[in-house]
Parts: structure tokens; sequence; C-alpha cells
């Protein structure tokens, strides 16, 4: 990469705000206050007002200055991630090497080992199959698809590296998210279609004719809990960020599709820290996990970053060198 750039020179956000607030707000005079003796005291510029496009509420514009500050944005910001996590990767180097000449013990510096990405003939076919249901694309904010093809890219890698196969249904998949993958994740289409397929067709299209007591909607909204997952059946995990903006969301559309609905049986298993509405990313890990150890207590152990779990087994060793 040819750009080098500090990250701490980067993006000041408050400055950033304010330039993009002056952009769409009334010329603000200085205020100036005598003071009692004559003096004159500080001068503090008046707070101006914005000017709101008419027929736009408040809201809805201070969401569109957001996204409009994002977009300005987003390239140095990825350069700046960029630079943060070389930096980040040099420091763990350079103490690495601290450790090495001292004869102390560094593999718990070590980052963690991926497992080679596998052939289908090395992997044991779960006959289940998990769609990612993007059908919400328009409730997102741009980094928020942004996350999302993320977390489909990671989705697949787990599946292409797990002993256990499960079908990869990315349901939906059109607007903004389509556009992501064509612009930035080309290599999409060279992917294993054996475990992955994407088709723009929505829940009510592909599940005409077929029997729906074989399919459930992972969902954190319900009551009832999945005890199990079962060969022939299907699976689907709501496709969206959302930052807790639309619950039930998922939960209804199922509902109103006929589809069953559980939960994982978080309350049961672990003590976690936060929010207990996961990511796409880590409900698919999770169920294709689930295999290996047929037990969520040890799936949640294994899948869930250890900052998520209280009082719970950290993560197992063996995946660092
Ligand atoms: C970020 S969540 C989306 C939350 C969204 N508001 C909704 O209505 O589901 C992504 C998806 O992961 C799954 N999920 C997250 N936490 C879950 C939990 N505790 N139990 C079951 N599924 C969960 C659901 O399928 C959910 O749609």
């Amino acid at each position: 990469m040819t750009e080098t750039i500090n990250a701490t020179n980067l993006v000041n956000v408050s400055a950033k705000k304010e330039q993009a607030g002056a952009d769409h707000t009334q010329s603000s005079e200085s205020v100036e206050k005598e003071a009692e003796n004559g003096n004159k005291k500080k001068v503090y510029p008046r707070k101006p007002k914005p000017i709101i496009p008419e027929g736009m509420s408040k809201h809805q514009w201070k969401k569109m200055m957001k996204r409009k500050r994002w977009e300005e944005n987003k390239v140095q910001m990825r350069v700046a991630r960029r630079q943060r996590l070389k930096e980040r990767k040099q420091e763990r180097k350079r103490k690495i090497q601290e450790l090495k000449d001292k004869g102390e013990d560094y593999s718990s510096l070590l980052p963690a080992k991926k497992p080679k990405k596998l052939t289908v003939d090395e992997q044991k076919d779960t006959n289940v199959s998990i769609i990612v249901d993007c059908a919400f694309d328009d409730l997102m904010l741009e980094k928020e698809v942004v996350s999302l093809s993320g977390q489909i890219a990671r989705s697949y890698s787990v599946n292409k590296r797990s002993p256990n196969r499960v079908k990869l249904v990315i349901g939906c998949f059109n607007k903004r998210l389509k556009s992501r993958f064509d612009e930035s994740l080309k290599d999409y289409f060279k992917w294993d279609h054996n475990e992955i397929e994407f088709t723009e067709n929505d829940l009510d299209k592909l599940f005409v004719g077929k029997d729906l007591s074989k399919v459930t909607y992972l969902s954190a909204d319900t009551d009832e809990k999945i005890e199990e997952l079962k060969s022939g059946e299907t699976y689907i995990v709501g496709g969206i960020v959302d930052k807790g903006r639309h619950k039930n969301l998922c939960k209804e559309k199922a509902e109103k599709l006929g589809i069953k609905t559980r939960r994982l049986p978080i309350d049961e298993c672990i003590k976690i820290s936060g929010r207990k509405v996961l990511t796409t990313a880590h409900v698919v890990e999770l169920l294709i996990r689930w295999f290996e150890y047929k037990d969520w207590t040890k799936t949640f152990e294994q899948v869930l970053p250890a900052r998520k779990l209280k009082d719970n087994k950290p993560r197992n060793k063996e995946a660092k060198d």
C-alpha cells in the first residue's frame, strides 16, 4: 500500500462534524458580552441553527447528515483502520521478539491459527441448510451493509473450514449488498458453490411448495429455545446489522410466513455480557460448529469472543500455535 499516514492525524470527528454542520447551517454571528466594568468578556460563537429541508424531520435530517459524513470520510477511515492494524501487528511482533530474546513464553501473543480450507470430500455433509435472510437492505446504514458483507464472507470461511458442512444460502441478495460484493468482494462468484448459493429470491419464493415444518427461523425475540439441529432441516438467520433498532423484525416476518421461531439457549448455558442478540456471523458459526460438539455450552464457549463470555471458560488454547 502506498498510502502511509499516521492514524493519529486522521479524521478529527468533531471537527468534521462541525464542518458538515456548517455546510447546512445559517452563518453564525459571534456574541460579545460586555462585562459591567466595560471590559469585553470572552467571545463565544453562537450555536448555528441547522437549515432542515422542508418536509424532513430533524431526526431524518440528522440521519442524512450522519450518512453524508460517513460517505465523505469512509476512504480516510479505511486507510486509518489499516494503519492501526499494521501498527498493532508491528507492536505484537516487537513484544514477541522481546520475550523470545528473554527466553520467556510468548504463546499468548500468537494469533489464533485458522484451520485450513477443506474440500467437500474432506467434510461431512450435515444435510442442513442455513439461509441468511438479507431482505432488510433498506433498514441499514451503508456501513452496516459493509459489515453484513464481511459477516457473510466470514460465514462462508467458517463453513469451508468446518469438518461438518452445511449448505449456506444467501437469500434476497440484491440492492446495496449485491453491489458491495460486486465492487469489493469480487471473488465471491468463484467461491465453492457446493457450500454457498446466492439468490435474489426472498423466503416466500424459496419455500413455494416446501414443507415448512422442517424450517426454523432463529430469533432472539422468541420464548421457545432450540434444542438441537436436525438433518434434513433448514434454519434461517436474519441477515441484518441493526444495533437493536428493529426488535421483533425477523420474528414477525417468520410468523407472517408460518415459519416457527426459536431462540438460542443462551440463558440456559452461559452468562454473557451485553445484549443477547448476537451478530448474524456468530449465529451462523454457532449453528455450523454445533455439529462438532452437539453441546450448546461448549459451542458458545468456542465461538463467542472472550469479551462476551462472563465467568465461562476461555476459548480452546488449541486454537493457538
Ligand atoms: C443482529 S441479529 C438481528 C436482530 C433483528 N432485530 C431481528 O429482528 O432478529 C441477526 C440475526 O441473528 C439471529 N440471532 C441473534 N441473536 C439470536 C439469539 N439469541 N437467538 C436466536 N437467534 C439469534 C437472528 O436470526 C437475527 O435475525
